[in-house]
C-alpha cells in the first residue's frame, strides 16, 4: 500500500511524473491511479479557490479520494501543489503515505512556463490577465521539512526522475 503525496510548484513536473510512473507501473503489472488537483478542481473541488483555507481543504478532499483507491489496493499518485506543511504532516501520519518533493528553481519554472501561468502571475498589478496569489510568486510555498524523496526536476531528465520515483515506490511496496 502506498500513496505518494507530491508537493511542488506549478510546472515542477507533477503531472509529467505521475503519468510516466503510472505507465511504468502498469507495464509491470501494478495497478496505479493518479489523483490530479487540476482534474478534481473541475468536479468535487469546484467550489474551492486558492486561499490557504481552500488549498488545505482541496488537499484533504483529494486525500479522501486517494484513501478509497488505497482500499482497492491501488498505488496512488496524488498530484497537487500541496503548499502547506500542516496538511502534508496530517497526511504523513498515515504509514502508507510518502512525501515526494519536486524541487525546481523559480528561475527555471519561469523559463519553462508550459502553461504560461508564470508570465500571467508576473504581469503588472493593473493588468486584468494577472493571476493573483500565485504559488511561488505571490503566494506561499513552504519547503517540505520531511520529504521521503526529493527530485531535482530542474537538473535531471524526465526519465531519470521517473525511474527514481518508480524504484522508490517499488522498494517501499516491498519493505
Ligand atoms: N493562484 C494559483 N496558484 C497556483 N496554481 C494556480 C493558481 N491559479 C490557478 N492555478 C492552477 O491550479 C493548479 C494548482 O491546483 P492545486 O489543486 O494543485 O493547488 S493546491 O494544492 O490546492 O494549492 C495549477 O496546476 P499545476 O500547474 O498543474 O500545478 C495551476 O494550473
Ligand atoms: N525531471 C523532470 N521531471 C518532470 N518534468 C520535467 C523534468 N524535466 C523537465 N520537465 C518538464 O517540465 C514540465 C512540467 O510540467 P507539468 O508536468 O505539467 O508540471 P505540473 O503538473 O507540476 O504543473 C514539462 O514540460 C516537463 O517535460
Amino acid at each position: 500500500m502506498i500513496l505518494i503525496q507530491f508537493t511542488g510548484l506549478s510546472g515542477s513536473g507533477k503531472t509529467t511524473l505521475a503519468e510516466n510512473v503510472r505507465h511504468l507501473l502498469l507495464q509491470n503489472n501494478y495497478e496505479a491511479e493518479i489523483v490530479d488537483g487540476d482534474v478534481y478542481r473541475q468536479t468535487i473541488c469546484k467550489d474551492l479557490g486558492f486561499s490557504k483555507e481552500d488549498r488545505c481543504e482541496n488537499v484533504r478532499r483529494l486525500f479522501k479520494v486517494g484513501r478509497s483507491l488505497i482500499e482497492e489496493n491501488k498505488i496512488v499518485l496524488m498530484s497537487v501543489i500541496n503548499p502547506y506543511e500542516n496538511v502534508r504532516s496530517e497526511l504523513r501520519a498515515f504509514e502508507f503515505v510518502k512525501t515526494v518533493f519536486l524541487d525546481c528553481s523559480i528561475a527555471n519554472l519561469i523559463e519553462r512556463d508550459p502553461k504560461g501561468l508564470y508570465k500571467r502571475a508576473l504581469l503588472p498589478d493593473h493588468d486584468q490577465n494577472k493571476i493573483r496569489s500565485f504559488t511561488g510568486i505571490s503566494d506561499v510555498f513552504e519547503i517540505p521539512e520531511k520529504a521521503d524523496l526529493v527530485l531535482k526536476t530542474d537538473s535531471e531528465a524526465v526519465l531519470v526522475s521517473a525511474n527514481k520515483l518508480y524504484n522508490f515506490i517499488i522498494s517501499n511496496l516491498k519493505s
